[in-house]
């Protein structure tokens, strides 16, 4: 079965989406996400350059020569760019060959090892008490699992806390990046008083979830781990920047909170000695960005061994094309943690038609073949790109800080 077409996509309904499709002389084609937050011009630059070019007449069964072709062929490896155009045409092949097999995509992978994929919301609000009726109104729903961001005080924007209540929070908000203003300390007084309220209001069986964002020292996620370990978090995400693995060696030291990172992270050699060494939970890398299925299944088996579970990424600026292949991936994957759920605008699903279920705070995948999600691409045409960016942070004195 040879790759007779491969072309990008790139559409916005809602916000911004890049999509690959792969045509095979036998008439299968299969689609990727690889869509990259404020970048999406860069990996359809490279997919279109560098990357398409070079698939045609290429046997498209060959998945790992095709991924191995592209990592170490690429000369220039990893980085955002290079493993989403990869992680978009690795997961258009598992699709086609999935669909050649005629079964969904978590059969070819191994087959079930859960009937339903536990999934967290986001529950976000401007302060503690919207906060807390987002948490009601998700628990309604039946999630399970919550990530709770709210405002704090004296801090006018804050990253993950939707702009109107009961909206989504969408980062990428302006052509050129908006600016935000941060305080550490600030955030540190007040973080502790969202979860001890959340955990008086709604008991201790919700599992809590929270996101720092990259934005403080070790020390201080430290601190902030150790003052929330009341509240048991289900975990604490990018609670500094990882690019020093070692950083997260001085938080393990101090609180038992567990850790997540990794949804900027793109390869298994950006975890490897925080698996190694134990000092996260969770790994946070999304298909797309981490180069496919190929490549995350590596990183998840390698993390099992070190009793690291998955947390994928799942917010908006993911397609649903990301999204469906995850939802596979969760059924299958032995050490799965939790699936990060933003629910799509609408418009995106009419783009995006898929079979994939959401149901009582879980996902239910879907038994079409391949990973169950395609692409309308008269109604795709219809949403043209218009460029978003997303902010920057600098601190009350005008540092360009961490995002
Ligand atoms: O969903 C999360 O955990 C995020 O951190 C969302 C990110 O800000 C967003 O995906 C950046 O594009
Ligand atoms: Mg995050």
């Amino acid at each position: 079965m040879k790759i007779e077409q491969a072309y990008t996509i790139v559409t916005s309904p809602g916000r911004n989406f890049v999509t690959l499709k792969i045509v095979t002389d036998e008439g299968i084609y299969g689609i990727g996400d690889a869509t990259l937050n404020g970048r999406e011009q860069a990996v359809v630059a490279y997919l279109d350059e560098h990357v398409i070019p070079a698939l045609i007449g290429k046997d498209a069964s060959a998945i790992e020569d095709i991924w191995q072709y592209l990592y170490r062929g690429a000369y220039w490896r990893r980085g955002p760019v290079t493993m989403s155009a990869i992680g978009a045409v690795d997961m258009a092949l598992w699709d086609i060959k999935a669909k050649a097999a005629n079964m969904p995509l978590y059969q070819l992978l191994g087959g079930r090892s859960r009937e339903r994929v536990m999934t967290y919301a986001h529950c976000t609000g401007k302060d503690i008490d919207s906060c807390l009726s987002e948490v009601e109104r998700h628990v309604a729903l039946g999630y399970r699992a919550v990530r709770v961001q709210a405002g704090i005080p004296g801090i006018p924007t804050i990253y993950g806390v939707a702009k109107r209540e009961g909206e989504r929070y969408e980062p990428a908000d302006a052509e050129i990046p908006a600016e935000h203003v941060w305080s550490s300390e600030k955030y540190l007084h007040h973080v502790p008083q969202l979860f001890a309220a959340v955990r008086e209001h709604f008991g201790h069986d919700l599992h809590l979830l929270h996101d720092v964002h990259h934005r403080l020292t070790p020390i201080e996620a430290a601190r902030l781990g150790k003052a929330v370990e009341p509240y048991h978090l289900f975990w604490l995400e990018d609670c500094v920047p990882a690019e020093n693995q070692e950083s997260l060696r001085l938080i393990r030291e101090h609180t038992t909170t567990p850790l997540a990172i990794g949804e900027v992270f793109n390869s298994i050699h950006d975890y490897r000695e925080m698996i190694q060494n134990q000092w996260i939970d969770y790994i946070r890398t999304p298909l797309t960005h981490g180069g496919g299925i190929t490549h995350v299944r590596r990183i998840a088996d390698f993390a099992a061994l070190y009793h690291v579970r998955t947390g994928f990424h799942g917010p908006t600026d993911l397609s649903p094309v990301c999204l469906g292949a995850a939802i596979h991936f969760d059924t299958w994957v032995p050490n799965f943690g939790i699936q990060e759920h933003m629910p799509h605008e609408d418009l995106t699903d009419q783009v995006f038609p898929h079979d994939y279920r959401f149901e009582d705070g879980h996902f239910l995948v879907g038994e079409a073949p391949g990973h169950g999600v395609d692409i309308d691409e008269e109604a795709a045409a219809k949403f043209p790109y218009k460029r978003a960016s997303l902010p920057v942070n600098r601190l009350e004195d005008g540092t360009l800080w961490h995002w």
